[in-house]
């Protein structure tokens, strides 16, 4: 393990320091396109004012027949897109796979001006990040790059659930960490066959009426990935970086994936995936406050003054645990505002 004394030294001679601080950035989407496809790329100037972030997905997802003309695309878009406030991010290739050193040295040599975040799926302990970290100082030295990029890793594997706070906490470019609930299901056995959401089969049923197993109990379906969406959000409050649902692939269910999306975002995600256009408004509905829940955050704070003591409002009990929960929602829906007039008008800023 590194002395903490060394742990915000730059891992190559040229590269630029590291972050100290996560910059808050808008996140409520990450946007997934495949930067092999074209017609997809065309779409991308229509598509970057949409979206807080636009990934450029080279892994699973692009058949490993364009694995280069992904590389490639990526490197287009990176190159001849004005991405304004929008965030540019790639997710490489895992680490043992015949197209991640290729991709690191792409994404950082001839791209890496334009990128934000590079996401490493599969990231099983810390040992992963450490590489890439030492791989990115130096890639970034020889690009001559002012700014670090930072490392998003994917939570898709039983080892790395089982080692995720050593993986929030092994690099001080670690900016957060999604669910991979794909590679998860299919990692650790589960029999789920679908990508993210629920299972009907996964259930808890009502005690039998008077005694009769037979009768009409009501069953209620339970949450999968509450368990790892609640250990993330952990790890990731732990380390000061930021924790997001991931992919929800019933495209054509837009009221399961906004039910899904809500989930995380009331247990702490800050965004989830996007797959295809009709996500990205459901992601931004869901991770921006409701102005309701604002105006209450509000009126809750100034009813609190300094934030100390116990008042009754409205029949309830606000102290300062609940004063502080308000302004973590005043506090997004401040720095959203900042970013979007109509959410400022919304909440009245
Ligand atoms: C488990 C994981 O790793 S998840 C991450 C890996 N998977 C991905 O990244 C998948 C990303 N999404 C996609 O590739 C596509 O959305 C698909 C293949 C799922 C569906 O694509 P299509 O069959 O074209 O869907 P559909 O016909 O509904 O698309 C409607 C329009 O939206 C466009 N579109 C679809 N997905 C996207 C996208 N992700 N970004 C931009 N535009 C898109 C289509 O090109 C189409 O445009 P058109 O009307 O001009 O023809
Ligand atoms: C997100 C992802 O890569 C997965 O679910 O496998
Ligand atoms: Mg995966």
């Amino acid at each position: 393990m590194r002395s903490p004394k060394d742990f915000f030294k730059p891992l190559a001679v040229g590269a630029p320091a590291p972050r100290h601080e996560i910059p808050f950035r808008p996140s409520r989407m990450i946007h997934f396109f495949p930067p092999s496809n074209e017609k997809m790329r065309s779409k991308v100037p229509d598509i970057v004012p949409q979206v807080d972030v636009l990934l450029a997905n080279l892994e699973d997802g692009v058949p490993a027949t364009d694995k280069e003309a992904a590389r490639a695309g990526l490197v287009e878009v990176a190159q001849n897109t004005d991405f304004g406030e929008t965030q540019f991010w790639t997710r490489v290739n895992s680490l043992d796979s015949p197209w991640c050193l290729d991709d690191l040295t792409a994404a950082v040599l001839e791209a890496g001006e334009a990128l934000d975040v590079i996401m490493i799926p599969k990231v099983e302990g810390p040992e992963d990040i450490h590489y890439v970290d030492r791989l990115l100082a130096q890639l970034e030295a020889k690009a001559g790059l002012s700014e670090p990029l930072m490392i998003h890793a994917i939570l898709e594997t039983a080892r790395g659930v089982a080692n995720v706070e050593e993986i929030c906490l092994a690099s001080p470019r670690m900016q957060g960490l999604s669910l991979g609930p794909a590679d998860l299901a299919a990692n650790r056995r589960m029999k789920t066959t679908r990508v993210g959401g629920g299972h009907p089969d996964y259930l808890v049923r009502q005690d039998p009426i008077d005694g009769d197993i037979e009768s009409d109990r009501t069953i209620y379906q339970q949450d999968l990935w509450h368990y790892t969406i609640a250990r993330m959000v952990d790890a990731c409050g732990t380390a000061g970086i930021l924790p997001f649902y991931g992919p929800f692939g019933d495209i054509a269910d837009v009221v399961a994936c906004e039910d899904q999306f809500r989930n995380a975002y009331l247990l702490g995600c800050v965004g989830a995936w996007s797959l295809h256009p009709k996500q990205i408004d459901i992601a931004k509905r869901v991770f921006s406050p409701s102005p309701e829940s604002v105006a209450h955050a509000r009126r809750v704070v100034e009813a609190m003054g300094d934030g100390t003591g116990a008042i009754m409002l409205d029949g309830k009990m606000e102290d300062d645990a609940s004063c502080k929960q308000c302004q973590v929602v005043l506090s997004l829906a401040k720095e959203l505002a900042d970013r979007d007039p109509e959410l400022a008008e919304a909440y009245g800023f």
